[in-house]
């Protein structure tokens, strides 16, 4: 066994210059490219409650997490591009409808509690789900993976101290986060993809190491450990089914509706429109930084030549 094959039976990393299967590259771009456009289209749900939040406190933390989201997604479009995927190319693809994102991002954020339910759910999954990543076997992704998960842990624990705050306030803020609660908790299961049975790439991309843990594996990981926060919490978590399992020792919970998963990844969702829409204005209305840019690179290069 040698060159890709056996880096990867070795549990090395593959690097931007090693050979690679087509299949693997084009496997990496989709799901590196998929992960950036959720971080940058995530800025949304939350980013605006900037102008609403609170407190300056609520609102510096918050400006704090959305920034730090931004990042997520250069850090991460940097890596697709080590694979040969241009940047410009990936965000016309997402405007376009042509690569997707995180289907979690297609719900809006009704009140305030939703940020921090966000923080507590949307980012804990991100955590059950990006932690394994940090293995990944494609070096530029997993070394991106380690700081993006220090940060996503920091954004879970904000959304976690804002319900504690909040839970321990008045009864209607009480009804308030378990109204968001009531909402957030179905599709946060989405975002593990598909039911193993049903997720096409999930064989190949264990065998290739890309990812380290099945849908469903992890699902069942974050609904494990989001119980006890919940009861810490004092909220109910709305799923009638939801119980211990002693032999398999892990909690049942009830049957997502994939049909409604389906409908949100093929853009039917409640906000797909309006994520796009808003994306598109704000890559419109920034090709003048853009040019200027542009501009000011070839003048640069004109003066040191
Ligand atoms: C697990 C999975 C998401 C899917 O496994 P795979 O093996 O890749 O696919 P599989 O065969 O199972 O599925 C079949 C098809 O369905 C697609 N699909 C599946 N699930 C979803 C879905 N939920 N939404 C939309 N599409 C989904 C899938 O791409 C595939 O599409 P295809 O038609 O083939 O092109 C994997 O790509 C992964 O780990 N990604 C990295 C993590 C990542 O992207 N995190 C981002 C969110 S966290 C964040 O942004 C942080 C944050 C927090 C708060 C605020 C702001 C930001």
């Amino acid at each position: 066994m040698t060159g890709f094959d056996a880096i990867i039976a070795r549990d090395q990393r593959i690097e931007p210059r090693d050979r690679m299967p087509d299949a693997y590259r084009a496997t990496m771009v989709r799901q590196i490219a998929q992960h950036a456009h959720s971080e940058i289209i995530g800025m949304q749900p939350e980013g605006r409650w900037i102008t609403r939040a609170p407190s300056l406190r609520r609102k510096a933390i918050l400006l704090a997490k959305v920034q730090d989201e931004a990042g997520h997604g250069l850090y991460l479009y940097a890596a697709a591009e080590t694979l040969g995927a241009d940047r410009a190319d990936l965000t016309a693809k997402l405007i376009s409808g042509a690569q997707k994102y995180s289907s979690i991002f297609n719900y809006p954020s009704l009140t305030f509690a939703d940020v921090g339910v966000i923080g507590w759910l949307v980012d804990g999954a991100a955590i059950c789900n990006q932690v394994p990543l940090c293995r990944t076997s494609y070096g530029p992704y997993a070394r991106a993976m380690i700081r993006i998960c220090k940060e996503e842990s920091f954004h879970q624990r904000q959304g976690y101290e804002l319900l504690m705050r909040m839970t321990r306030g008045t009864p209607e803020q009480r009804e308030m986060v378990q109204e968001a609660v009531d909402r957030w908790w179905w599709p946060s299961l989405m975002m593990f993809g598909p039911p193993d049975a049903e997720s096409p790439n999930t064989a190949r991309s264990m065998a290739w190491k890309i990812k380290r843990h099945t849908n469903d594996e992890l699902r069942q990981r974050f609904v494990d450990m989001s119980v006890p926060q919940a009861d810490a919490l004092g909220v109910r978590l709305p799923d009638p089914e939801l119980r211990w399992n002693e032999e398999r020792g892990h909690y049942d919970f009830g049957e997502v509706d994939w049909a409604e998963f389906r409908r949100v990844i093929g853009g039917e969702g409640p906000c797909n429109a309006e994520r796009i829409a808003v994306r598109r204005s704000a890559h419109e209305e920034g090709a003048w930084v853009r040019e200027a840019a542009e501009a000011h690179a070839a003048k640069r290069a004109g003066r040191a030549a």
